[in-house]
Formats: C-alpha cells, structure tokens, sequence
C-alpha cells in the first residue's frame, strides 16, 4: 500500500450539510494483526509502530484487542471434513471451484445446511492451551472446505458478546420503532453523497430491485489527509480513467467516507461505537485465520489487512404474510422455485474482505438468511443454504462470510457468493426473541481492505458475466426461472464501465453508487 505523508491533494467536497456527530471516526490499527507465524503480543504494543502510528488520530486507545476467552467446547463443529485436493495453482476465474473439489461429506453439510462453526480463540495460533496439530489443522480444513464451497460459516468465541449483541440489536429496533419523522431527519436521502444515514422500506435497492428493509448505513469516517484515501485518490487520477471522470470519482470516494455519520440516539450511537470496536478486532483476527485456511502466505495476508475500512449497515426487516416468506426455510432447495414476491435483500455479494453479520434469533429471524451454494444439491444445480445459525449454536454466534476483494485475493480458492435475506414471516415470534419482534434485525459490519488497496496485477479478473450484464440492463437481477444462473454468476473487479478498478476505493464507490432508489443510473462518480 501506498504511503504519504503529504496531505491529500484532491480538493475537499462541497461542504455537506450533515449535522455533524462524532460517531465513529477512524481509529488506529490494532498494531499487527493476527497472522500465521505472528501472534497477539504485538496488538499490546503501548506505541503503535510508526508505520501505523500516522492512522492513529482517534479518541480510541491503540491497546483495543479483543477479549477473547478461552474455548470451553470443541474448536469446530460438525467434525472436521477430510481436507479437500489441493487447489490448481492459477484458477481459472474469481469464485469458480470445480465441483470436484468439494468432497462428499462436505456436499451433505451442505444440503444439511449445516455451516462449520468455528472457535475463534481456540484456533488463534497462540491459543492458551494450544490446540494439538491434528486438531487444529483439522479445524483448517473444515474452514477452508466452507469458504471454498460457499465462503460462509458460523464463529463463536470471537469477543464480541453475545450480551454487547443483544444490546446492539435491541437499540437498534427501538430505532426503527421511532416515528418516521425521527428516522428521517437522518435520512442518506438528505445527504446521498455521504452514504450514510437512514432509508426507508423499499428505498434500498439491490441489482433494481427495491429492498423489504429499512436500514442506516454507517461508515468509518476518516481524515481528509488519510494516506488511504491520499492513495486512492492518486490511483484514480493515475488510472485509465480520463481526467474529469477521475476528478468526480476522487471526489465522490472523498466525500464517501470523509462525511460524519447521522446523529443517532444516545444509547444506539454509544453502542454502536462498542460494538464496532469489538467487530473491527474480531474481523482482523477472523482475517488471519481465513487467510491462513486459504493458503495465503503472511505477508499477502498482512498487506491484505493492512489499513483496513469498515462500515455497518443497521436493518429492520418487517414480517411480511404468506409467500414469499421463510415459512418453510428449514428446508432450503434450489429445485423449489424463487419466491414470486419482494425479498428482505434481494441476491448479492459482498464486496470487501469479510463480513459479520449479528442477527436476532427469534423465530421469525430463523432462515431468512441464505446463500447460493453453486456446486450443492442435484448436479448442475445449486442449492440456496440457510446461514442463520441453527438454534443449538452458542450465543454469541455470528455468520462470516466472504468479500468480493478477498476472494480474488486468493485467486479464487475461496468463494464470494451471493446471498440473499428472505422477509421473516409474520406471527413467527418465538421465545428466543432477543429484540426483533416479529421481524428480524440485523447488523453486518463490512471488514474492507484499505481504500487504496490496489488489485495485485496476477490477480484474475473476470468479465461481467452475461447474466449479470442482462439483468443489469433489464434493471433487475433476475429474470423469472434462471435465478439459479445469475446466483452463480462470478462477480468481478471491475467498474460498471468495464475497466478494471484502480484500488478498493473505486470499487466500494461503483458498488455503493446503484445502491438507492434516489439515485440515478449515472451516480458514481463518473465510474
Ligand atoms: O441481514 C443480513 O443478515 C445480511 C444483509 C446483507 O447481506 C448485507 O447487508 O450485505
Ligand atoms: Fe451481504
């Protein structure tokens, strides 16, 4: 990654006419973050190194790590997966893994709909006491068997409480309680450049389609001086994009993610600030272990991390009646036709590293969320997975799965797929209920790489696909009876103009750009 040292050159937006709230701004890196090899001592560094230290400008204490207890129960669950062939070494495309590598038993898990869980601190390298080789490399394979076959599993002893959880889900639906007057005077529509902010139901919108949600969006804000996005700025201008086109883009990715975060409620803002504390350290070390699983060597996997953005989305999905619901997701088939109705979140794939996904676990929550596993079910099929942790799972479970960038980091070894959130079905309240009421709440926090993360030029880049080209140009992601295709469909690095993005920054940019309905087909900046 680029370094500066200089403040950045782009001119600073037009003045946004944000309330200004202090929720949230960049905070320093957590030292080194956990890699094969390296281990948690150097995250206590009382002094940042210097390399890092210039990121360092916050009010939070460079000494956060997570409090990671020790493991009570078995490191992985189900048991471990005989480890799966070794992956050619250049695959051919982004998310593409030949069906043969994935191994019967794995096939089964996943028409059982049973993701790994993993025990974070139990497979840290410097776990106390130390797991026996055999059993930590076989909690490896079991993770790498999930993250190439659909990129998705569960983690638990993660330091992220399932108390902290609670309290967040539970500020989060009194905010969607609040009248609607309340919710809109933060509205992203006030300030769509920020990103940020509150959206009604039906405004966000995914591949055309509008959304059953409401959300807010939140995003680490960071310096104008920021040397990440001094670097992104510089790739852009240095990319093939022409001169105005670059100049709108660096400043659209400025205003982005230089904007304050909406004025929240005391409580959802100060718990918010906890919980991404907690989040950002649990994803760095989850980072190393996936990195580890996916036979990155330390120093890719270190400079993958380095940097790291975040953002978080907070969402309300309202119970809807009858069809199109999650009556029936105990038993996710890819032969059982798309629901004709509106989705929660309509099919898509995440775009950065890794994310955490914190979700209530009433009943009404419980299979909503899904992922499109492409090798699984009848041959040539493909299968949609429930992802919510199953009721038996500990409490402080979350679902992780993986970005666009990370996977073609790994050249594909691990899968980026495309998920959806099914509209939970009303009267399904249950007793677990733990703040969603008769719908489901939930809080992805997005790990990103470093807004000037560049593409390693050896990395595969894949065209549009055509299903994804046809749906764009149709307006929707799907047409009618090929869901299953365009599910499959790989995603790419590339702007919506087709050429190859110039850093991280020019990716998130083009991605959040079709996001909202008030937004037009030109956004973005010029990408
Ligand atoms: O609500 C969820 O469980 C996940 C939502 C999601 O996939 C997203 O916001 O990217
Ligand atoms: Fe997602």
């Amino acid at each position: 990654m680029l370094k500066h040292d200089r403040p950045c050159c782009v001119a600073t937006p037009h003045a946004l006419p944000c309330a200004p709230a202090p929720i949230i701004r960049r905070q320093p890196l957590l030292g080194r973050l956990l890699f094969p090899g390296l281990s948690w001592p150097l995250v206590f560094l009382p002094t940042v190194p210097s390399a890092v230290s210039q990121r360092c400008s916050s009010r939070f204490p460079c000494s956060v790590r997570p409090a990671l207890p020790s493991s009570s129960h078995p490191p992985f669950w189900p048991p471990p997966l005989p480890h799966p062939p070794a992956l050619p070494a250049s695959s051919p495309s982004l998310v593409s893994t030949p069906s043969a590598l994935i191994s019967p038993p794995l096939a089964h898990m996943l028409a059982s709909m049973e993701l790994p869980l993993i025990d974070l601190a139990a497979l840290l390298p410097d776990a106390s006491p130390p797991l026996p080789d055999g059993a930590r490399a076989a909690a490896l394979a079991s993770l790498r068997g999930a993250l190439s076959a659909v990129g998705f599993f569960h983690l638990t002893n993660h330091g992220v409480s399932a108390e902290l959880q609670r309290r967040l889900l539970a500020a989060t639906a009194a905010f969607f309680d609040l009248p609607a007057s309340k919710k809109e005077a933060v509205a992203l529509r006030a300030c769509p450049g920020s990103g940020r902010g509150y959206q009604r139901l039906r405004e966000s919108v995914t591949a055309g389609a509008a959304d059953v949600h409401e959300a807010v969006d939140v995003y680490e804000t960071v310096a104008p001086g920021d040397p990440s996005l001094c670097g992104a700025v510089e790739a852009l201008r240095t990319a093939a994009a022409t001169g105005a086109s670059a100049d709108a883009a660096a400043s659209a990715l400025t205003a982005l993610v230089t904007a304050d975060n909406p004025r929240l409620p005391a409580d959802l803002h100060a718990t918010l600030d906890e919980y991404v504390a907690a989040a950002r350290a649990a994803a760095a070390a989850t980072l190393g272990v996936v990195a580890e699983a996916a036979g990155l060597d330390a120093a890719t996997a270190a400079a993958v991390a380095e940097g790291a953005f975040w953002n978080a989305r907070l969402i309300s999905y309202p119970p809807v009646d009858g069809a199109g619901a999650n009556a029936d997701a105990g038993v996710v088939d890819g032969s059982v036709p798309p629901p004709a109705g509106e989705l929660g979140c309509g099919a898509h794939c995440d775009y950065g590293l890794l994310t955490l996904v914190a979700a209530t676990r009433n009943a009404a929550s419980r299979g909503c969320l899904q992922v499109w596993a492409p090798d699984a079910g009848a041959p040539g099929g493909g299968t949609w997975v429930a992802a919510d942790p199953p009721p038996g799972a500990p409490a402080d479970t979350l679902v992780v799965n993986v970005g666009d960038w990370l996977a073609a980091v790994t050249g594909g070894a691990i899968r980026s797929s495309r998920h959806r959130v099914m509209s939970p079905t009303r009267g399904g309240r249950g007793k677990e209920d733990d703040g969603g009421g008769g719908g489901r709440v939930s809080v992805p926090f997005f790990f990103e790489p470093a807004l000037d993360a560049r593409p390693a030029a050896s990395l595969p880049v894949t065209t549009v696909a055509a299903a994804d080209v046809a749906a764009a140009a149709a307006g929707k992601e799907d047409e009618e009876g090929s869901e299953g295709a365009a599910a499959a469909a790989p995603s790419s690095l590339v702007t919506r103009s087709g050429r190859r993005v110039s850093c991280y920054g020019e990716f998130l940019l083009s991605k959040v750009a079709t996001n909202f309905a008030f937004e037009t087909a030109g956004g973005g900046g010029g990408l």
